[in-house]
């Protein structure tokens, strides 16, 4: 982002990103808790009034967002069993609407599969050569653009998360994990307003979204 401010404190559309991220899941009539992996050094997290809620746990995250995610769902187990089910989200994502979370929870927990947002690929999508020169056109007609949250049992997830650390596995997200255990996950529609703000350009995306926001998208 080129900013000195952690992307996650960033402020859009009145709220840092991180705040958006968490109140939105925690408008979802279904999630019962919520566990915000941190950064050792952040000192902002306890500014936030919205984080005292009782819902609320935090823990140390890791160097890369698997290591984070892989230390949330260890402390998660202390207090959790393993059928339970857990969502994992990027702060990152702040346009997520709880209508997105229950839309993912309803369609996960009617087959007993784990899922995962995602939205089809619109674009025509090109293969290159190491020098920037077209190699090949793929079918888009089977391609997703993964999103969060991604939704799975707490006890298949920690194990998939812990076999690909010790496969030397870099997993960008939960569902790649999963698919290397060998589980089937299913692809859920989700929407745009969800994107992941990666670059400054997506503040201002994201902030059109948020405020255009309607009552049906937050329940
Ligand atoms: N060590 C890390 C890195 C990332 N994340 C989480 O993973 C999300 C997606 O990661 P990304 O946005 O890619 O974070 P960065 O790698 O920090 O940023 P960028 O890719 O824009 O450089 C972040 O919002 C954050 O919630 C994390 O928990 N721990
Ligand atoms: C999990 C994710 O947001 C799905 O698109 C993405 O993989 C995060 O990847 P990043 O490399 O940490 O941005």
């Amino acid at each position: 982002m080129g900013s000195d401010t952690p992307k996650q404190y960033l402020q859009v559309a009145g709220s840092t990103l991180l705040e958006h991220s968490v109140r939105a899941l925690l408008a979802a009539p279904s999630v019962s808790s919520l566990t915000i992996a941190l950064h050792p050094d952040d000192t902002r997290a306890q500014s936030l009034a919205l984080l005292d809620d009782a819902r609320i746990h935090t823990v140390v995250g890791g160097d890369e967002r698997a290591d984070s995610v892989l230390a949330a769902l260890q402390d998660l187990s202390a207090r959790a069993a393993p059928d339970d089910w857990v969502l994992v989200h990027d702060a990152a994502r702040p346009g997520l609407a709880p209508a997105d979370v229950e839309r993912l929870i309803a369609a996960v927990t009617s087959t007993g599969n784990g899922g995962i947002l995602a939205e089809p690929v619109v674009d025509t999508v090109k293969r290159s050569d190491a020098a920037g020169h077209v190699l090949t056109t793929l079918d888009r007609t089977q391609l997703w653009r993964a999103q969060t949250p991604q939704m799975f049992s707490l006890g298949a997830l920690l194990q998939a998360m812990e076999n690909a650390r010790e496969a030397g596995l870099t997993v960008t997200d939960e569902a790649s994990a999963m698919e290397y255990a060998g589980h089937r996950v299913a692809l859920i529609q989700g929407a745009a307003a969800n994107l992941k703000v990666t670059v400054p350009a997506d503040l201002a995306l994201v902030a059109w979204y948020l405020e255009r926001r309607t009552d049906e998208e937050i329940l």
